[in-house]
């Protein structure tokens, strides 16, 4: 049987499972890939680190640019752009091919290192990099390429997934969630990027350009994070039959495809509303195939490693019985919609003075702008803020260019104290 020599960048909270999957599990992966797979190092920065899992000392290299000189497969788990880029190129250049899991990357540098990669008669594969161990690139990619996808809207980040999931449930405070979802392996090395949004956003870009096979960078994606939402928020929507979730959405529509990542409320009865704690869901609508929905774990080192074995197998499955790389898909160009003309719901939080005619000017500014409006409710605050109320109102879908005339000319109203919340609703 052929050896192929695996290189592992990387003995993090994923690295470290793979190395252990591939310890221990060589002789499953043998006769899955047709070849065995050989560890030959691991490049780690610090040799005598204490390890998550039990690995012969003498794999572990600080000279990860030897290391990949001498291999057949690179797996990088480094996470960030340098040296990662500069090293899976390395690899990519010399035929290699390469497994990441690393979406920041991809998100930047996707094309080029897809372009690369087929250069080199080399495969690049990246199934751990969106929603961990789901399979969802290699199903949008291969069973779904004889259909066309028109949306896919998902939760695509373990680490905000779980710190909303808890603030809605028990009322935690955002900062001991986070702290949990980092203990537990979720986190990015920097959670901002998570909290931020930018690590749904980077996987938001990854999917649009498989599923409209064309080339999303991060910057095409509008981003807003979590870190704004407060416990008065999700209680508010909990009390309104509601939950708030990440979404990250990319859709195609006759103005272009709009790929965005929010914070959305979703009704309690929407499947995904249903996905708790770290876990990821992806939904999928097609042309022919109709809605199709992929859950499962999205983060976490054992879940991630899943993914990337995975990708592994499969290029090893190649590199042993030779034949060429499958042709990629031809690139379309694309219009990126301007994210002012998205169209959505909104749900839309004001507190005002409880006076005649103030509902009449608030709904003669939402019709002028031709924002409709679905529902309303109106509650009176308590004495400690009374001849106020709390008006809360859901739109029907308009665009983010009408809702922002219309939010902005009623900030203008007397009557009008405060814009408390302004989040978009999906799933109607
Ligand atoms: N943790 C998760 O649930 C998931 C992680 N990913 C991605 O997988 C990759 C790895 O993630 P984690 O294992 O969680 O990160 P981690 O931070 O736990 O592990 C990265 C490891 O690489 C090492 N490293 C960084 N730069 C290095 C260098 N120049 N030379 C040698 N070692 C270096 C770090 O010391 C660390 O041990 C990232 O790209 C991440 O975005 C993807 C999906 C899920
Ligand atoms: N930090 C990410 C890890 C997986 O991609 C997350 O929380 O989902
Ligand atoms: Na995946």
């Amino acid at each position: 049987m052929k050896t192929l020599k695996v290189a592992l960048l990387g003995c993090g909270n994923v690295g470290a499972q793979v190395a252990r999957i591939l310890l221990t599990d060589a002789e499953v992966l043998a006769d899955r890939a047709g070849a065995t797979l050989e560890l030959t190092g691991i490049a780690v920065r610090n040799i005598g680190a204490k390890r998550d899992v039990e690995v012969p000392a003498d794999l572990f290299t600080t000279d990860a640019e030897a290391l990949i000189d001498e291999s057949d497969i690179v797996i990088e788990l480094l996470g960030g752009m340098e040296p990662a880029s500069s090293l899976i190129r390395r690899a990519l250049s010399r035929g290699a091919s390469v497994i990441t899991g690393n979406k920041a990357l991809l998100a930047a540098q996707g094309g080029e290192l897809n372009a690369l990669a087929f250069e080199n008669n080399a495969q690049l594969r990246y199934e751990a990099a969106v929603a961990g161990a789901i399979p969802i690139l290699r199903p949008i990619m291969d069973s779904l390429s004889g259909d066309k996808i028109t949306k896919v809207m998902g939760i695509v980040n373990g680490t905000t997934n779980f710190i909303l999931d808890a603030m809605d449930s028990t009322g935690a405070q955002f900062d001991d969630v986070l702290k949990e979802a980092q203990d537990l392996g979720y986190a990015e090395a920097d959670p901002t990027a998570d909290v931020g949004g930018h690590d749904a956003a980077s996987k938001a870009a990854i999917l649009a350009s498989l599923a409209f096979h064309t080339d999303f960078a991060f910057e095409d994606v509008h981003c807003e994070g979590i870190t704004k939402i407060t416990a008065a928020d999700v209680a508010a929507a909990k009390d309104a039959g509601m939950v708030i979730k990440l979404l990250a959405i990319a859709e195609r529509s006759e103005a272009g495809i709009g790929v965005r990542v929010h914070p959305t409320l979703l009704r309690r009865t929407h499947p995904l509303a249903a996905v708790h704690g770290a876990f990821n869901a992806v939904f999928v609508e097609a042309e022919n195939a109709g809605e199709l929905m992929f859950y499962g774990a999205g983060a976490g080192g054992a879940p991630t490693a899943s993914a990337v074995m995975g990708d592994t197998v499969a290029v090893a499955r190649r590199m042993a019985s030779g034949g060429p790389l499958p042709a990629i898909s031809a690139q379309q160009p694309v219009k990126v919609m301007d994210f002012c003309d998205i169209t959505t719901s909104y749900w839309i939080g004001l507190e005002v003075n409880d006076e005649p005619g103030v509902l009449a000017s608030i709904a003669q500014i939402f019709a002028s702008n031709g924002v409709s409006i679905e529902t309303l409710r109106q509650d009176s605050n308590p004495e400690s803020n009374a001849g106020t109320a709390e008006l809360l109102l859901v739109t029907h879908r308009s665009t983010e260019k009408a809702l922002a005339a219309t939010l902005a000319a009623v900030a203008d109203l007397a009557a009008i104290k405060e814009v408390t919340s302004v989040l978009r609703v999906e799933g109607n």
